[in-house]
């Protein structure tokens, strides 16, 4: 029997990651080579003409798998039936900004397309927020969505870990095949901290293949502010990385997966508040996110997971204040 198709919700369709994703979505690289997908693209007005060109361009690859696509400014019919929902539509961050300049800007989306969710997706709908401040963009649309089982909201800090990754196989001169059990904490910002206490390399822990002063004063920033360097030498955010790395948490989440990095809402492990949507490390089992559990953790990764915590929080206390949740 022909399997139904997989209905995948992107916002911003037509802006640059959109652009960079919906191709690889449209191929089958999000859930598998198998399974075939339907596309709904949720734009602004203004920008419906754009993501009309984009939906041209995807019927020109004839792609196998991809059994139609649907264009809309209206939430309720792009969420309608979705099972999929990638929510990058937002403004991105300019030179000389910090992500959380833009809550205000940005917040006010989230809401709205929560609410569509909660009202209209199908019962397996899962969310992942790339638009930025992603991390509470992803709280303020999961307390508009209450019939939604709240660990299907996510944020991106995929392309954190991927950065990690790229950076200490760099370093360490190995295939990024090589490096196991990296994880990123925290807040998707300059605050995040990638932990080289758990990473493995050839079995043994890349904090001690690596010397103090670099993985303090070279690495974490390195990783932490890549974005900020990326919109310095492009002259614009990063857009096909973090649509790389959309598809790979998706397909991860879907797939299943071992150890790797995504934000998700916290149970309470360790320390971090319940209900804030923080990045752990995590594996992928039966489609959900399970929190890796009893990892020791010293003094320093401590100081930096919880100012990066810190930061979650005044990002959550700060909409409640702007009323966007
Ligand atoms: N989590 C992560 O790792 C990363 C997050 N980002 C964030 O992703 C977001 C998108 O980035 P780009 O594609 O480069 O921006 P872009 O400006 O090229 O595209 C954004 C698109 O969103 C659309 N849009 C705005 N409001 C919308 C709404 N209410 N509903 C539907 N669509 C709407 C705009 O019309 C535009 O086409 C930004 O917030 C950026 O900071 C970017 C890179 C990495
Ligand atoms: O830095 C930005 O504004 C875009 C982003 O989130 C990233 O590249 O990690």
């Amino acid at each position: 029997m022909a399997q139904t198709p997989v209905k995948v919700t992107v916002t911003g369709a037509a802006g640059q990651i959109g652009y960079a994703l919906l191709f690889r979505i449209a191929s089958g690289q999000l859930l598998g080579a198998d399974v075939p997908v339907t596309l709904s693209l949720l734009e602004i007005p203004q920008a419906v003409k754009a993501a009309e060109g984009t939906a041209m361009e995807l019927d020109d690859c004839a792609f196998p798998l991809l059994r139609g696509i649907e264009i809309t400014d209206d939430p309720n019919v792009a969420f309608d039936g979705a099972n999929v929902a990638l929510l990058v539509g937002a403004m991105p961050r300019k030179a000389g900004m910090e992500r959380g300049d833009l809550l205000e800007a940005n917040g006010g989306i989230f809401g709205p397309q929560g609410k569509a969710i909660n009202d209209h997706a199908a019962d397996d709908i899962r969310v992942l927020v790339v638009g930025n401040p992603a991390n509470t963009n992803a709280l303020i649309a999961q307390q508009h969505a209450p019939d939604v089982p709240a660990e299907r909201f996510t944020a991106m800090t995929r392309l954190d870990h991927n950065r990690a990754l790229s950076q200490l196989a760099a370093k360490l001169q190995v295939p990024v095949t090589e490096i196991k059990k990296m994880t990123i904490w925290g807040n998707h910002s300059a605050t995040q901290y990638p932990d080289l206490f758990h990473t493995e390399v050839g079995g043994k822990i890349a904090a001690e293949l690596v010397d103090e002063a670099w993985l303090r004063d070279t690495f974490i920033p390195t990783v932490a502010k890549r974005g900020a360097a990326i919109i310095e030498a492009r002259g614009a955010s990063s857009a096909a990385s973090a649509a790389n790395a959309a598809i790979d948490h998706v397909y991860d989440w879907v797939n299943g997966t071992e150890w790797t990095s995504a934000a998700i809402p916290s149970d309470g492990s360790y320390g971090v508040p319940e209900g804030l949507i923080s990045s752990f490390p995590v594996v992928s089992r039966n489609g959900k996110w399970e929190i890796v559990q009893g990892l020791e953790i010293d003094a320093f990764s401590r100081e930096r997971i919880d100012a990066s915590v810190r930061e979650l929080e005044e990002e959550r206390d700060a909409v409640r204040q702007l009323g966007l949740i």
